[in-house]
């Protein structure tokens, strides 16, 4: 990992994988390198399906080729593959062992994000308990993940007066959508669909990296 503060690191495109939109570790590989060089910051693993074996051999593909493009890697749901993996980070929901983060053994250098839904009371707990980065969300209706429950934009103004931690907003988002939430405060936009749904995983990468820079630029 690079030595750039949790603000630079958790900006930016935010990009997670899908095992039923990359269906092979080719498949996976290419499309996490192809995401990388147009400008993706930050990639997270997210493979509900793989064997114990295959998650280990890709979490670890993918912190190899996020060292190279001096990105970071983030491991989602486990911490045990995080360090199996030697990953950057790990990303926790309410029910992986974000509610009791201070009783779990994580190496202190590494990243820790935590799902709050639309709840800034489980942000500012799990800032308290040292969580790098808070995930909002989802804002838009997400094909990937249907039930996921909805989050208001109010919450993520709040997010941004309430928290010190960076602010992740994830959801249904893409190119078009962005705006309102970067807008709210939002300082980095975590996707699937709009990346890794999409033919050209190079041209919607850029798309959403050129957008998302277009749109800040004004900012600070
Ligand atoms: C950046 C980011 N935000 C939210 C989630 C959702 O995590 P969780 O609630 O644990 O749901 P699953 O991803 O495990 O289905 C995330 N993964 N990443
Ligand atoms: C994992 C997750 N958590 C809340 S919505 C979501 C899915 C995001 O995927 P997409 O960007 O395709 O809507
Ligand atoms: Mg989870």
């Amino acid at each position: 990992m690079n030595s750039d503060s949790i603000s630079d690191i958790i900006s930016g495109i935010y990009a997670i994988t899908d095992p039923n939109l990359l269906t092979s570790q080719t498949a996976l590989l290419d499309a996490v390198d192809a995401a990388l060089a147009q400008g993706v910051r930050v990639i997270q693993y997210r493979d509900k399906l793989a064997s114990s074996d295959q998650k280990l051999e890709r979490a670890k593909a993918i912190h190899r080729l996020c060292k190279r493009y001096q990105a970071v890697s983030i491991i989602n749901d486990s911490l045990e593959l995080m360090i199996a993996a030697d990953a950057d980070g790990v990303h926790l929901g309410q029910t992986d062992g974000a509610t009791a983060l201070t009783e779990l053994d994580i190496p202190k250098q590494k990243i820790i994000g935590v799902t709050c839904h639309d709840d800034i009371e489980l942000a500012i707990r799990a800032q308290q308990h040292g969580a790098s980065y808070a995930a909002f969300g989802r804002f838009y209706p997400s094909n990937t993940k249907p039930h996921a429950k909805p989050a208001k934009i109010e919450t993520l103004i709040e997010a941004k007066q309430e928290l010190s931690i960076p602010v992740v907003a994830i959801g249904g988002i893409n190119a078009h959508n962005m705006s309102p939430l970067l807008d709210a405060g939002a300082d980095c936009i975590a996707v699937i669909n709009a990346i890794f749904g999409q033919n050209d995983t190079q041209k919607a990468a850029n798309t959403l990296v050129s957008t998302f820079n277009r749109l800040t630029a004004g900012f600070n």
